[in-house]
């Protein structure tokens, strides 16, 4: 089966006013609906295409409805389903891979052969493709290659893949283009705007906002992807986020054989992450991968900002050597420095079941408008996530969450803002990729242990504070929590104890810390007592951790480090920190 829609390509070209579908490289609705004000023979044609396609499946259900049919026909109607979406191009295939990621919206037997939209699609003609490359390389293919698969080893939505080698050797993957593509999409587009304007109002959704808008923002994320520049330039961007971490891999961009409609990259040799009987046969640990999926997973959204926003299996390889290799960079996001930090304060709040502050965190994130008077929203907050969490923190999955919050949606002004929806994803696939690994496994025994030692080693003095409010509710220090975030941070392989007790030490003493000194000194004594036994329990905590030769070391070294006038900053005026340390038995009632 070959994917065709009947577009002419100069017909798309001629051009009314400046509008170039075949050309434009950015998603422009306005320029796109003048376009095609003046074809209505274009518009007219897809439109009976599609409503043809659709009125046959609809019917289809409708059959089996009257004839009572429906569970003997289910899995005809899925497959049904797939080879309609598939026929009618790259847009639906498109809007069929969000689909199935939404088990909330689609039925699990839809939902598994809409998986297959991933990456089981038919090729696009060979020579065409061939064709493709040396136009775009302006040379013939055996300039440039001593290998070329002849044929695609896979075929994806907006193009195929061949194996290949350059004639210096290395090994390469050769990403073209399905022909023809940007029309094809301006059309889709226009016309899904169009009934989004239309149907909107008759639809059951509780969105918030436009749903053209949500069309717009499907536009603006399909045009970037067609654009294998941007492809190239996120790849670079995304490897040197992660060029200190030996576990992640990016393969590298071969910019001299790659334009807006071919890539060149470096190929990967691995197993996709679906792909679970060959990682273990090559005795490779699920878990471990697991391990390096999650945590690269939370660093892009926590840290770097920049994230992979369409991770499906087919998108990551486990590789022979223990690393995982991320590929497709079409689809990237940008989170802005204040969004990060919201995310963090909204997990920390969440497992902390803080849920006022939750609800604060809803506003600051969009999913709440400003003026949303938040009381009668923070207990049903606690109603329907403090259930998703269960009695711990280990039963908290991602899933259950937002299904638990879809239901909050109807009830109360939520709206999931246009970036958020690719986050959820994002969160929601890497969490359903690590369960097909590992049917038991919790994303907060990786992620939680992530974050927890985030907020303790965290450099930035944003997330110093974001500390400081895990660890003080209401004015008052909470033990349990620092205990507590210890513990869960030292199930982190790469926690180590001492770097975070020297730099909490540093912190505590610099002029920054001045008032987690007087908290402490508070805290210790709140109650008119001296808080031994907590002390005592977190120095049993750490205490393997710090062997006495390395704590010397830290102690000499943090004392050269403090010039006389530092250590003068440090001394609280109005409480002797110090002194009280020194003697704690002056300090007791
Ligand atoms: N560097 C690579 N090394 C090995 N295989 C690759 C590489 N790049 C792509 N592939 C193969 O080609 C398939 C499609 O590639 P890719 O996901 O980049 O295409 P796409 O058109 O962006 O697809 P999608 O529909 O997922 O957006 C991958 O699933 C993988 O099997």
């Amino acid at each position: 089966m070959v994917i065709s829609v009947n577009f002419p390509v100069e017909e798309a070209n001629k051009g009314v006013g400046h509008y170039q579908p075949a050309k434009d490289r950015q998603y422009n609705p306005e320029a796109i609906a003048r376009y095609f004000r003046y074809r209505p023979w274009l518009v007219w044609g897809r439109i009976l295409k599609i409503t043809w396609s659709f009125a046959g499946f609809i019917l289809g259900l409708k059959w089996d409805e009257w004839q009572n049919q429906i569970e003997q026909n289910q899995g005809k109607r899925a497959t049904q389903l797939r080879e309609l979406l598939t026929n009618l191009g790259p847009t639906f295939i498109k809007v069929g891979q969000a689909l199935s990621t939404r088990p909330d919206l689609i039925r699990k037997d839809f939902l598994e052969e809409l998986i297959k939209l991933q990456d089981k699609l038919p090729p696009f003609d060979n020579d065409l493709a061939y064709q493709i490359i040396e136009a775009e390389l302006d040379k013939p293919i055996q300039e440039v290659f001593s290998e070329l698969s002849p044929r695609p080893i896979a075929a994806a939505s907006l193009g195929q893949v061949y194996r290949g080698r350059l004639l210096s050797g290395e090994e390469v993957a050769v990403k073209v283009q399905r022909p023809n593509l940007r029309p094809i999409l301006t059309l889709d587009l226009y016309l899904m705007r169009w009934a989004a304007g239309w149907l909107a109002p008759w639809l059951p959704l509780n969105l918030g906002h436009d749903l053209t808008l949500i069309v717009d923002e499907f536009g603006t994320k399909l045009f970037e992807e067609i654009d294998y520049i941007n492809e190239g330039r996120n790849a670079e961007k995304f490897a040197n986020n992660f060029r200190d971490d030996p576990q992640v891999k990016v393969p590298k961009i071969y910019w001299s054989f790659s334009s807006g409609r071919i890539l060149t990259l470096e190929w990967i040799n691995g197993f996709k992450l679906t792909d679970t009987q060959s990682i273990r046969a090559a005795g490779l640990d699920p878990e471990a991968i697991i391990q390096i999926g999650v945590t690269s997973g939370l660093q892009q959204l926590l840290e770097f900002g920049f994230f992979h926003a369409d991770p499906h299996p087919g998108n990551l390889f486990a590789m022979p050597d223990g690393r995982m290799a991320y590929i497709d960079f079409g689809m990237m996001d940008q989170l802005e420095e204040t969004t990060k930090e919201s995310l963090v304060d909204a997990l920390v709040h969440l497992v902390n079941k803080d849920y006022t502050d939750l609800a604060v965190d809803f506003v600051n994130l969009g999913f709440l408008t400003a003026n949303t008077n938040i009381t009668p929203i923070v207990p049903a907050l606690e109603a329907v996530l403090g259930e998703a969490i269960g009695k711990n923190v280990q039963e908290f999955n991602f899933k259950t969450i937002t299904d638990q919050f879809s239901e909050l949606m109807y009830d109360y002004p939520f709206r999931v803002p246009a970036k958020f929806a690719l986050i959820i994803r994002s969160l929601v696939t890497q969490e359903g990729i690590a369960l097909s690994l590992n049917p038991n496994f919790k994303i907060v025994e990786v992620g939680y242990p992530y974050v927890a030692r985030r907020l303790l080693t965290g450099e930035s003095p944003a997330l110093r504070r974001r500390l400081l409010n895990v660890l003080f509710k209401d004015g008052k220090f909470q033990w349990q929590r620092l205990e507590n975030l210890i513990a869960i941070a030292r199930t982190d392989g790469e926690f180590d104890v001492l770097p975070t007790a020297k730099m909490g030490l540093q912190y505590l003493l610099s002029e920054e810390g001045k008032f987690l000194r007087r908290q402490l000194v508070l805290a210790l004594t709140e109650d008119d007592r001296l808080h031994t036994e907590e002390v005592q329990r977190l120095w049993n905590l750490v205490k393997d951790d710090l062997p006495p030769n390395r704590l010397l070391d830290v102690a000499i070294g943090l004392l050269t480090e403090l010039s006389r006038e530092g250590v003068a900053t440090i001394l609280p005026k109005t409480t002797s920190f110090v002194g009280f340390v020194a003697n704690p038995s002056t300090n007791q009632n």
